[in-house]
């Protein structure tokens, strides 16, 4: 093995956030301080705006950029992929164990480089649009057998041809540790009965889902062909399409998702960018039937980012681990749903979110949802340090990690929680 680049700043073994890492986030340092971009280095976070501000990018595309100055990465997002590697280059740099620049600067060094338990992070970025797809084929066979009946023709027949997705609500996309409210709407009427019930949602559900940021847009009209599409894409977060089952399940014919998933979409609040999953690149599963031409990828790829859900009951200290899936068996790459949705002259814009679609694996252990572990409620569900769950209860939080694991070193998304609470006036 080739010897591994290392930091001065404490990274202790196994840590997801290695200089290998340096995924970029936005963060507060104190109460009341501006947000300002940072980077996480084992258990503390460098902020970005204070290097910026000493003039240590130096190279050509950052030296006079005020990107890191902002509130919001969106200004850095937006500069592409050679900045990207620039800033990653130079980061790396700064924070090797050899380089005097910041590690001899004691005055410098404790201005930039805070413990991570003592900021507050906040959104990334601004999101403008929110799409979310639907993209593991396990998934949409289980969705198709509960909601549409019959294991025979679950998979609708467009889905082998189409991406297929729906706009989701930007608005209510929140960072990790925000509460969630418990929804209350519309379900179908009771047995016998005409008329709908109005009430607080009883089959609220997580969604395990990857999500990526787009960096550079593209111009309304002008779509994006899949193989250029990895250059519109900043990187990723964990993403919980929190889930109504029965707001949903009432409302969703024939226009698709909309009150039963609006209420709440929490991410990770680190985006682990492309350059730092390059190790961890993968065959992405063959199609059949081959896609169509425009869907078809000279390199097809898609990366080996092993995850996991957690759910810690109100007033347990421990959370039970329920699902171990893993990102690369998704269909559709990023690329794939990228091209497709521009392909009708569409525009992304910076900061626009493209989630994966609920991440279901092939066997029992690997699914995405609750709706597809308790077969829409139909079975319980073991929770390893007590009870049972088939659907979410108020107090339960919802923890949902990643971390790919390297030859010598992980590279880590840290995690999206999320905690239920009673719904409004109840
Ligand atoms: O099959 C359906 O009717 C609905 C499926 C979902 O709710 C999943 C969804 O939001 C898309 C996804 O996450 O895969
Ligand atoms: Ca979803
Ligand atoms: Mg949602």
């Amino acid at each position: 093995m080739a010897s591994l680049m290392k930091s001065f700043v404490d990274v202790s073994p196994g840590s997801q956030f290695p200089i290998q890492n340096l995924p970029y986030g936005v963060f507060r340092p104190s109460a009341g301080a501006s947000p300002r971009p940072g980077v996480a280095i084992g258990d503390s976070v460098v902020d970005l705006s204070v290097l910026s501000e000493a003039g240590l990018f130096k190279g050509p595309l950052l030296s006079s950029s005020s990107c890191f100055s902002q509130t919001s990465l969106n200004a850095f997002m937006a500069l592409g992929r050679p900045a990207w590697k620039e800033a990653r280059k130079t980061l790396q740099k700064l924070l090797s164990d050899g380089e005097p620049t910041l590690r001899d600067d004691h005055v410098l060094r404790s201005k930039a480089i805070l413990p991570m338990n003592q900021v507050t992070m906040v959104m990334p970025a601004v999101i403008g649009d929110y799409t979310d797809f639907f993209s593991s084929k396990e998934h949409a066979v289980n969705c198709g057998t509960i909601f549409r009946g019959g294991k025979e023709d679950a998979l609708p027949p467009n889905w082998v041809h189409v991406p297929i997705g729906y706009h989701g609500r930007a608005s209510s996309v929140v960072i990790s540790g925000t509460d969630i409210r418990r929804p209350r709407g519309q379900t179908s009427p009771p047995p016998g009965e005409n008329a709908p019930e109005f009430k607080p949602s009883a089959l609220l559900d997580f969604e395990l889902e990857m999500a990526a940021f787009v960096g550079p847009g593209n111009e309304l009209g002008k779509p994006v062909s899949v193989d250029e599409a990895a250059d519109h894409i900043f990187g990723f977060v964990i993403m919980n399409d929190w889930s109504a089952r029965d707001i949903q399940k009432w409302e969703y014919v024939p226009l698709g998702p909309f009150l039963g998933k609006s209420f709440g979409t929490t991410i990770s609040p680190w985006i682990v960018t492309m350059e730092a999953l390059d190790p961890f690149i993968c065959d992405a599963p063959e199609q059949d039937p081959p896609a169509l031409q425009y869907l078809t990828e000279k390199n097809r790829f898609t990366y080996d980012i092993p995850m996991q859900v957690a759910i810690r009951p109100k007033g347990e200290s421990k959370a039970s681990v329920i699902s171990n899936t893993n990102f690369k068996y998704l269909y559709w790459t990023v690329c794939q749903q990228l091209a497709h949705h521009t392909v009708n002259g569409c525009n992304l814009n910076t900061g626009d979110l493209l989630a994966s679609g609920t991440i279901s694996g092939p066997s029992f252990g690997s699914l995405g949802s609750l709706l597809e572990m308790s077969v829409a409620g139909s079975r319980e569900v073991k929770l390893e340090h007590g009870g049972v769950r088939r659907f979410l209860k108020d107090g339960d939080e919802v923890v949902m990690s990643a971390v790919c694991e390297g030859d010598g070193f992980n590279v880590g998304f840290g995690e999206c929680r999320g905690k239920v609470i009673p719904a409004f006036n109840s």
